[in-house]
């Protein structure tokens, strides 16, 4: 089902663990701030809806998409019980758009393959700015909303 047929910030919170005693690590780009900073919102007001604490909560910012590897990797050897990689990669004119979007979605892969937490793969990989607005926050909802949801069902069935 392609996200214009879904809306992302739809969730059924009677269907959702509660999050208080959860501690989340949240790694940041700091490319197209304008996106990630809604999905970070996004993703924040979610887990405070769902039950999670503000001190529970670690926020690092990396230069951009690729660097959300490696920041996720040192997050993990925090204490936190799952991160959230937030990213906003938009296409522009050359091949490094296909590039740094394959490195980030291996590098996470990865990770969740080497560590025994889950890290949430939130990055928007966009032709446009206008697609990326609208699903940070606009008519498509916000994919920071749907990571944190994601982040907090696989913390409960980590700890199963
Ligand atoms: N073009 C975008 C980038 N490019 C930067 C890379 O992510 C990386 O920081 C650089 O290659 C140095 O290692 N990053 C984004 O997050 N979004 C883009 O649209
Ligand atoms: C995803 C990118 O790195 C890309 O936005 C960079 O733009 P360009 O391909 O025009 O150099």
């Amino acid at each position: 089902m392609a996200t214009a047929n879904h809306n992302l910030s739809n969730y059924d919170k009677s269907t959702i663990p509660n999050a208080k005693d959860f501690r989340f690590g949240i790694v940041v780009s700091e490319w197209n701030t304008e996106v990630t900073e809604g999905l970070y919102n996004g993703a924040l007001e979610a887990l405070l809806d769902c039950g999670a604490t503000q001190d529970h909560i670690t926020r690092w910012n990396v230069p951009g998409s690729y660097e959300l590897i490696y920041g996720s990797k040192k997050m993990l050897q925090q204490n936190v019980d799952v991160v959230i990689a937030i990213g906003c990669v938009i296409q522009g004119e050359t091949k490094h758009f296909d590039f740094v979007c394959q490195g980030v979605t291996q590098g996470i892969k990865d990770l969740n393959i080497l560590y025994d937490k889950p890290t949430i793969f939130c990055v928007l990989t966009d032709n446009t700015m206008q697609q990326s607005l609208e699903r940070s926050g606009g008519k498509h909802g916000n994919k920071g909303t749907e990571a944190a949801i994601t982040a907090i069902k696989m913390v409960a069935l980590n700890q199963k």
